[in-house]
């Protein structure tokens, strides 16, 4: 183990996301810094490694039977040497310091691949958005953006949604803002088109996450056109990833959530999205609804943690995990190898296991780490800040035209980093090596602080 990797544990204990996360990067930066001696003079690795600011903070809300509630909420403001902090807010019962230093580190390399000037940063909650009703999830919004208003602003640092935080409960938060400071500015991305939002903003971490696919397989003399795709997930990323694949000509074949998975094998169509659209997005249903619904599916349960999950043991050409983190292991990664998949292009942060990624690369399959491949949404985030600076709105057709370039220029940029150090074709190294140069050099030059 790197010396730096078991400082990180040691003073980091108990934070197992945030140490695989380290481990990672520690990896693949390792020939930089020995072809680069300033970023180990300056202790920029180690400077990256701590966050610039933790806040921690209690919320208090009434459920509707009358009963207090009471979360925990947080803000990591990881790093802001090229810009304002920015990153979502996840609100999931498994949220706690290790999940969201691992988020804003990640974020951090991101940001700086999408050539806008952005940090790093994540928060969120261990509130759990399921089975809550409209009033008590804008209550709890209400609560926690009443303190997270102290420390966030759009020029110091910008949230957004991640799991469980959609338009719904940003329109919550934003409210609450506007209330407590009397002023509208773009204090959050994902508003709401009509007031703030940017258009293609719910769209674009799936389709960005689609369209640096085809990249890497026109790199190949390949496109999606009448690929079988695994898709896991069914909120926002996955929802545009099967959009997206149906647009380019791909057949996306599964779904999931928390209770299990979806296989249809005549595959999702259009009509088929917009039902599991309305079962998520609306009804807020399981998965299974659609196998009830549609003959062609079944369903399968998959307990969590499982030893493998069946899903990524189904033949297909392209797998995009877009659930959460580690949802393919080494026996996941083994079955996808087995199975002959050609692409695997994380839509999630960090879903596959350090030993997944060194089987699939190992073995050959085209991989895209989260921060180069999901790096959509956050940079059309971007766009909607430049939106609200400029006091203007943008055609879907210009943020689209804007979102595909810029997810060629990360695909591009993560090849010539990977060649420069001799990893030709290795889109993991590459985007960690792209990502931490740009913010290092920054660093370096505004002094030891
Ligand atoms: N929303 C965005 O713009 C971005 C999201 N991401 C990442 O994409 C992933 C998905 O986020 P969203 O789609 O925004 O969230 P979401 O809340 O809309 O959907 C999350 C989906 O993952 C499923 N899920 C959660 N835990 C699971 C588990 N243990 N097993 C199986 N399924 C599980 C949920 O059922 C749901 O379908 C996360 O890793 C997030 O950090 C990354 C970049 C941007
Ligand atoms: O749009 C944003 O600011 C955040 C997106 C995000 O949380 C992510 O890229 O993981």
């Amino acid at each position: 183990m790197s010396d730096l990797l078991s400082i990180v544990k040691e003073r980091n204990p108990g934070e197992p996301e945030f140490h695989q996360a380290a481990e990672e990067i520690i990896d693949s930066i390792k020939p930089v810094l020995d072809k680069n001696p300033k970023y180990r003079k300056y202790k920029i690795l180690e400077r990256m490694l701590e966050p610039e600011r933790l806040i921690s903070f209690r919320v208090t809300w009434m459920d509707d039977k009358g009963e207090i509630q009471v979360n925990k909420g947080y803000r990591v403001q990881m790093n802001s040497a090229i810009g304002p902090y920015k990153g979502g807010l996840r609100f999931h019962p498994s949220v706690y310091p290790g999940i969201l230093k691992f988020l804003a580190f990640e974020q951090v390399f991101k940001n700086a691949l999408t050539g806008i000037p952005m940090g790093g940063g994540k928060g969120g909650s261990d509130f759990d958005p399921k089975g809550k009703s409209e009033n008590e999830v804008m209550r709890f919004c209400q609560s926690f953006f009443t303190e997270m208003t102290k420390h966030v602003g759009h020029r110091t640092d910008v949230p957004a949604g991640d799991i469980g935080v959609g338009g719904r409960e940003i329109g919550y938060m934003f409210g609450t803002y506007k209330k407590l400071q009397n002023e509208f500015t773009g204090v959050l991305t994902g508003k709401g088109v009509g007031w703030g939002g940017s258009l293609m903003r719910t769209e674009a971490t799936g389709y960005g996450l689609v369209y640096f696919a085809e990249n890497m397989l026109h790199r190949r003399n390949d496109s999606m056109k009448g690929k079988v795709c695994l898709v896991s997930g069914s909120g926002n990323v996955a929802q545009h990833a099967i959009e997206k694949i149906l647009h380019m000509g791909g057949r996306p074949i599964t779904a999931s959530d928390s209770s299990g998975f979806i296989y249809d094998e005549e595959g999702i169509t259009p009509e088929k999205l917009e039902f599991i659209k309305d079962l998520k997005n609306n009804r807020r249903g399981r998965i299974h609804e659609y196998a009830d619904k549609y003959k062609s599916a079944r369903f399968t349960e998959v307990q969590q943690p499982a030893a493998f999950d069946p899903m990524w043991d189904i033949k297909a050409d392209c797998a995009f995990p877009c659930a959460t983190q580690n949802e393919i292991n080494g026996k996941d990664a083994e079955n996808l190898v087995k199975n002959g998949i050609k692409l695997i292009g994380e839509g999630a942060n960090m879903p596959l296991t350090i030993e997944a990624i060194n089987t699939v690369i190992d073995n050959g399959v085209m991989y895209s780490p989260g921060k180069a491949s999901n790096a959509g949404g956050v940079a059309t985030s971007g766009i909607e800040m430049m939106q609200n600076y400029l006091g203007s709105y943008w055609s879907a057709e210009e943020v689209d035209k804007r979102l595909q370039h810029i997810m060629k220029e990360i695909h591009d940029t993560c090849l010539i980093a990977a060649r420069q150090y001799g990893f030709e074709g290795n889109y993991m190294v590459g985007a960690n090596i792209a990502g931490f140069t740009k913010v290092a050099d920054a660093m370096i030059a505004q002094g030891i602080i």
